[in-house]
């Protein structure tokens, strides 16, 4: 019989992750304590915008026409409790409010309401980023509390996929890692992934420390090569080098790679920095704080981009005040094809000009109603061409194919100024400059 299978927690990771393991033929109940996002999942509609996703939840949800109905969600832990074999914890962990360390406290909640309920066998799997040693202490408490006793047990799967490519990266994955403890979680883990992995995958099997460390050093060298390739963009400015080309000539080295070395106004989102501050407390609570001391540096070198940023607007704008001037900012999400805004650069840079009187206006295809939320006070449009008229400068900081597609003489007849700045090294200069353009980006000549 095949397996069945929980998700708790149904945000970016759980409500793709749940959709995913129904594709993979699963029968899947996924459980969340926002009652608004079980109801619009349980609709068939998604509570964020992630490509792909709303067709595959769509494909699979019970009471939708023509789904295979192997997908429904719930809010009572009993029920989730009864059904799955195996459960799969994906809530947030985020950075603690005026601390660097993770705030484990959604998980702690999630575990405590599922333990009374496991009265058989099943296995729990940790799929959320936590700090090394969590595992450890949460196999402890299962022992202690579920009433299934050493039936109920834990394992640990962390999640590499990326924003935008979710629904790819679930079924897909580069390599699928488990931290078990026994022959049978594994035996079980290899069955939930026997597709993936017969489609190439690789299958990693370790410990529990080795497992959530696999993940915070993987963000944490992804972290290290944007800020590597930030501060050759600010040794670039200084000799009057061009760091797009300098990138493209050190990527043709296989052991550097191409990927991952755009510089521009750095990294953000819900994973990279707050990951990389989690491990670095992490690092000092087990003694081993000089190890990762290099992280702050890789923090304060992504951190530094958002205030250049700034400053290059200002330059751009004749120096001094912001007091005035209209300022275009297109783009607000963390990255293109999401609409996550969470320690978005291009909201925080956008809000600092506003801060200092500058008259913002921001547009983004997919993240405007997050944005609204976070920053009420600034100016949007419902376009690019309306976010740019009257501008006396604009600010290209989320590289959205539909950006990319702008054409730079149909804005230029909107705009006060036609100045550019890119803050992701993403469109063409040469296009942006025969239309009479003045285009600078980071880290690149002023031609
Ligand atoms: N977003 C991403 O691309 C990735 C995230 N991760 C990790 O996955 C975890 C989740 O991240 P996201 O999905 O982005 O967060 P999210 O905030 O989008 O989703 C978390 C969900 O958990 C729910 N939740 C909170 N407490 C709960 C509880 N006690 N019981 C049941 N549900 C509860 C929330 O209501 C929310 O819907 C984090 O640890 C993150 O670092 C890992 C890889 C990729
Ligand atoms: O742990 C997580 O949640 C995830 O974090 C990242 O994924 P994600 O945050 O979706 O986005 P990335 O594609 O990694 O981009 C992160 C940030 O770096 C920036 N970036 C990326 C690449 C680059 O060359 N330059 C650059 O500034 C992006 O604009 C974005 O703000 C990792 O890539 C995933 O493998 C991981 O699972």
């Amino acid at each position: 019989m095949s397996l069945k299978i929980t998700v708790i927690g149904t945000g970016y990771l759980g409500a793709t992750h749940a959709a995913a393991m129904a594709e993979l033929g699963f029968e899947v109940l996924g459980l969340d304590v926002v009652p608004e996002k079980i109801e619009m999942l349980q609709r068939g509609e998604v509570p964020m915008y992630e490509p792909g996703l709303e067709e595959l939840l769509r494909k699979h949800v019970e009471g939708i026409e023509g789904s295979t109905g192997r997908l429904r969600f719930t809010m009572d832990w009993a029920e989730l409790a009864a059904f799955g074999d195996i459960h799969f914890v994906c809530v947030n962990t985020p950075q603690k409010h005026g601390e660097y360390a993770c705030d484990m406290s959604y998980v702690d909640a999630a575990i405590a309401s599922l333990t009374p309920h496991l009265k058989g066998p099943s296995l729990v799997v940790g799929k959320s980023t936590v700090p090394v040693g969590s595992a450890d202490r949460l196999a402890a408490y299962l022992a202690e509390h579920a009433p299934a006793g050493e039936d109920a047990e834990l394992a640990w799967n962390p999640e590499f996929l990326r924003e935008g490519f979710a629904v790819q990266d679930t079924l897909h994955p580069d390599r699928i890692v488990v931290g078990v403890r026994s022959d049978r979680a594994e035996k079980l883990l290899r069955e939930v992934y026997a597709t993936p992995m017969a489609e190439g995958s690789p299958f990693v099997v370790t410990d529990f420390p080795t497992a959530e460390l696999v993940k915070t050093s993987a963000n944490s060298f992804l972290a290290t090569k944007i800020s590597f390739i930030n501060a050759m963009a600010e040794v670039c400015e200084a000799a009057g080098g061009d760091v797009a080309r300098l990138a493209e000539a050190i990527g043709y080295d296989d052991r550097i790679g191409k990927k991952f070395l755009r510089a521009g106004i750095g990294f953000g989102g819900g994973c990279l920095p707050k990951d990389i501050r989690a491990f670095m407390a992490r690092a000092g609570e087990l003694g081993a704080d000089q190890a990762l001391t290099f992280l702050r540096e890789i923090d304060s070198i992504n951190m530094r981009r958002r205030g250049q940023m700034v400053e290059m607007a200002r330059e751009a704008l004749g120096g001094g005040s912001f007091l005035g001037k209209r300022v275009a900012v297109l783009g607000a999400t963390f990255k293109p094809d999401s609409d996550d805004v969470r320690d978005s650069p291009a909201l925080n840079v956008a809000g600092q000009i506003h801060l200092q009187g500058g008259q913002v206006t921001v547009y983004d295809p997919k993240g405007m109603e997050n944005a609204r939320r976070l920053f009420p006070t600034l100016g949007y449009a419902g376009s690019a061409l309306q976010a740019v008229r009257g501008a006396d400068v604009v600010l290209h900081l989320t590289e959205w194919r539909e950006f990319r597609d702008l054409d730079p003489a149909e804005l230029g007849r909107e705009v006060a100024c036609r100045i550019v700045l890119d803050g992701r090294n993403a469109l063409d200069p040469e296009l942006w400059r025969r239309e009479g353009w003045t285009y600078r980006a980071m880290g690149r000549p002023t031609a």
